[in-house]
């Protein structure tokens, strides 16, 4: 495989003359080139070459050899499969650097910003910044040097920055691929100064920024972004030139505050707390930021913080041993630093109060002159806020045995799928004009990189190669990745937050109100009449404690912010209080342990710091003061309300309100009103009772007349010796009297139809009893039983009788009107029971 020769690399030259790195740009990189070289430090005789901070587990780990590289999948497994690294990381009086040389691992600015060994510009801050196109995603490709044995699957032309499988002479346009630039070597520092410095200083100068390595599994992102001690990765790299402009800027001041977390099985962890809950997204639609809701954020002051943090959240990574690499990545991590700056005021004026008063420890605080007034006053300018986000991808993998490893690898594969699509959609939209829908939601990844993706970032894409054979299709695969994303519009804009929004501006209103706090005491205990007084050991002693801590806040916090001069004081190598030294150590366990304690005191101030950022940046509660007042005025109405009710309810303990009785005397009339209509009802229900009970009396009376009167006419018949059962069984012989009986039934007859006429044309006055007589004819109703029933009756009776009606139900016996019929005939021989009775049964009948 052809590699790239050892040299400077020629500066990317864009395609359009119109999107280059800025003029602002260009400006600063010739002004890092004035930049004087660093007083030494403490430490500064030991230049030597920068070390990445690792972890333990890093340490112990040497770096394998090239042939150790597995160059195809090895299905030989280690023994132990890392899951987390958490737990792994040293204590914080562990010493964290090589045992050989101690001062050869303590970096700080001064030693980094003139000793890159490693750096392709040999540690020059003034090499020539690398123009690059800023509306198009930068895309290097990185193949990792192939082991010795095994020969190349790829051909690169360095100086056309063109790659293409091997063996094939004129490849078609579709296999041969042309990048921004293509890395063959060991070395980072050429990608570094090519793929991520002009990024760096596009986030110094207010631009959110992206760097993000993409390829499979064990290609070598995380050598590029991280490195090892040898190597040092894009992000120790990044952070050491963030340090590096801020100190080639002296007309700003800057505010940095760092943040790591990964995405692991689609769920976005803390790297820096672990265990805390796990992070939300939020925002990020229609161009607008996106908030990590819970993100810890900590504030950085030198290099040595940044370590620290780096240290913390590289051991809270999962990594595990897999059938390609012994560590892969578990998870997408990215590494956050958040930079606000803001112009400074007067410099001059800065530099004398600086100068002039220099604090316990050296440093010199901006502006804080003791008893003098106030430092430098910021102009008023706006603060500019930025975002460099450092990816460290997890690469795309076959299935695997191992069940744990084959679902993270369906997450990290699934995830990645979607960047794939989201890049594709983006590039096509581009390409066409199109506005498509992107699916940024698909997946975190893609959800937390929407506002760069949709072109407000400077984006910039190392995509990672394996050169082994058995690797082709994956490689084939992360190229056309790489040619698709090359399609990304991209139109990033510098971000001016307003200054209450901007932590930097905060610090800086809190400093400016301790300093005057301060001074106003200080001037109160210059007063004659304090000074003639003689305080008593309390109040001095009160006194001097509130003196102490407000210098110390205002010491706090101006640490927190940068300038060119604080950054390269390197007052950060010195322990800022005295530590306990055992004198019978040797000289490298005294320094081992002075380290150790410097570290320690850093990490708690950096924790304090960060804690004190968290809090300051805190979204505001709901204006407090008028919450609370609206509370008591609310509070106050209830109190006036109740006591209004109670007044009236003891006013109106006899009289109820008269809001209240009305609504009592409407609710009691309707009731009222609902029982006299029910009362109604009854009663005229009672009445028709009454009148039913006065009809069926009258019926009864007319029932028993006309019973005593059929009993009388018997009886008559019976004594004429016309029996109604038997001539013979009659005592008496009877004689009829001439126009008795048949004169008698006329009359009752006339008045029977007269009855019945009535009923007709309606006049109820005449009988319509609805009384029933029933007759059982079918059972006892027979004709011998009204034969026995008048002969019971006494016939002196009979000639009482008046009318009699029956009513008889024809349907339980269908022959009674003519058995009736025929006894009577039996009886009188011819009369009809219609001529006996005066009506006919159904006739009988009230109407319905
Ligand atoms: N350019 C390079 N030069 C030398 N060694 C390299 C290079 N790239 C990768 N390596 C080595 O290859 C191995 C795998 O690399 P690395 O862990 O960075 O892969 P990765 O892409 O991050 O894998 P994963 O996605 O599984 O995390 C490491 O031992 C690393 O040191």
């Amino acid at each position: 495989m052809a590699s790239t020769p050892a040299k400077r690399p020629t500066p990317f030259t864009p395609r359009t003359t119109r999107s280059t790195t800025t003029a602002a740009e260009r400006d600063l990189s010739s002004r890092l080139a004035r930049t004087p070289a660093p007083t030494p430090a403490i430490l500064s005789s030991t230049h030597k070459k920068y070390k990445a901070p690792l972890s333990t587990e890093s340490r112990t780990r040497k770096v394998p050899a090239l042939p150790t590289v597995p160059g195809s999948p090895s299905k030989s497994r280690p023994t132990s499969r890392a899951g987390s690294r958490m737990g792994t990381a040293s204590p914080a009086l562990t010493p964290m650097f090589p045992q050989h040389d101690v001062e050869e691992s303590v970096v700080d600015f001064q030693s980094v910003g003139v000793d890159l060994t490693g750096d392709e510009h040999g540690g020059d801050v003034s090499f020539p910044m690398t123009e690059v196109a800023v509306d198009k995603v930068m895309v290097s490709v990185r193949v990792r040097p192939a082991a010795k044995s095994a020969p190349t699957a790829w051909t690169v032309i360095p100086g056309e920055n063109t790659i293409h499988l091997s063996g094939t002479a004129s490849p078609s346009p579709a296999n041969k691929f042309t990048f921004d630039t293509i890395h063959t070597t060991e070395p980072t520092a050429p990608l570094y100064t090519t793929a991520a410095r002009p990024h760096v200083h596009a986030f110094m100068s207010g631009y959110n920024a992206v760097v993000f390595a993409y390829g499979q599994t064990a290609s070598g992102k995380t050598y590029t972004l991280s490195g090892n001690d040898d190597q040092p990765g894009i992000i120790p790299r990044a952070i050491r030139e963030i340090f590096a402009f801020i100190r080639a800027t002296p007309e700003r001041e800057y505010l940095l505050r760092c943040s790591y977390l990964e995405i692991y099985n689609e769920t976005i962890h803390d790297l820096l707390a672990p265990g805390a809950k796990t992070i939300e997204i939020q925002g990020g639609s229609a161009g607008g930021e996106v908030i990590l809701s819970g993100l810890r954020e900590e504030v950085v002051t030198s290099l040595a913080s940044v370590r620290e943090v780096l240290r913390r959240g590289e051991g809270n990574r999962r990594t595990a041993s897999t059938d390609w690499n012994e560590r892969s990545s578990r998870s997408h991590s990215v590494f956050r630093v958040v930079c606000e700056s803001r112009e400074r005021g007067d410099r001059s004026c800065g530099e004398e109060d600086r100068s002039a008063t220099p604090t316990m420890n050296g440093r010199h605080t901006p502006g804080f002159g003791g008893r003098q007034t106030p430092g430098p006053r910021l102009r008023g300018s706006s603060v500019q806020s930025s975002v460099l986000s450092l990816i460290d991808l997890a690469g795309s993998e076959r299935a695997t045995s191992d069940k744990e490893r084959t679902k993270e690898g369906r997450y990290i594969n699934t995830s990645l799928l979607t960047l794939g699509t989201v890049i594709s959609t983006l590039a096509e939209n581009a390409a066409k004009g199109k506005s498509d829908h992107v699916p940024y939601r698909n997946s975190k990844l893609t959800r937390m990189l929407q506002p760069s993706l949709s072109g407000n970032a400077r984006i910039s894409v190392v995509c990672t190669l394996n050169p082994d054979a058995s690797a082709v299709s994956e490689s084939m695969s992360t190229l056309q990745f790489a040619r698709r994303i090359k399609g990304v519009h991209l139109n990033a804009q510098k971000k001016e937050i307003v200054d209450t929004d901007a932590l930097i501006e905060r610090y800086r209103k809190e400093i400016e109100d301790l300093k005057t706090r301060l001074a106003e005491r200080e001037k109160e205990a210059d007063a004659p009449s304090v000074r003639t007084r003689r305080l008593s050991a309390r109040e001095q002693i009160d006194e001097s404690k509130a003196m102490t801590d407000l210098n110390t806040r205002i010491k706090q916090l101006t640490k927190l912010i940068l300038t060119s001069q604080s950054v390269g004081s390197g007052d950060d190598s010195r322990p800022g209080s005295p530590v306990k030294i055992d004198f019978d150590m040797s000289p490298y366990q005294l320094q081992q342990e002075l380290l150790a304690a410097r570290l320690q005191l850093e990490s708690q101030s950096n924790q304090i710091l960060s804690l004190e950022a968290t809090l300051t940046a805190r979204p505001e509660l709901p204006a407090m003061e008028d919450e609370k007042d609206k509370r008591i005025a609310e509070q106050a109405r209830t109190i006036r309300e109740l006591e209004t009710v109670v007044r009236e309810y003891e006013e109106s303990a006899v009289q109820p309100p008269r809001v209240d009785r009305e609504d009592v005397e409407k609710e009691w009339q309707a009731k009222l009103d609902a029982e006299r209509k029910v009362v109604a009802e009854k009663e005229a229900w009672a009445a028709e009772l009454v009148r039913q009970l006065e009809k069926e009396k009258k019926v009864r009376l007319q029932l028993e007349e006309e019973r005593r009167a059929l009993a009388a006419f018997v009886s008559k018949f019976d004594s004429l010796g016309l029996g109604l059962l038997s001539a013979s069984s009659s005592p008496v012989k009877v004689m009829p009297s001439p126009g008795g009986a048949s004169a008698s039934y006329s009359g009752r007859r006339e008045a029977r139809q007269q009855q019945v006429a009535a009923q007709n044309t309606g006049d109820t006055s005449v009988d319509s009893s609805p009384i029933r007589m029933s007759l059982d004819l079918s059972m006892n109703a027979k004709f011998g039983a009204h034969a026995s029933l008048l002969e019971q009756m006494p016939e002196e009776d009979w000639t009482e009788l008046d009318d009699v009606s029956f009513e008889a139900e024809a349907g339980r016996d269908s022959k009674w009107s003519s058995r009736v019929g025929k006894g009577l005939r039996v009886a009188s021989g011819k009369f009809s029971s219609r001529e006996i009775f005066g009506v006919s049964a159904k006739e009988n009948l009230p109407a319905a």
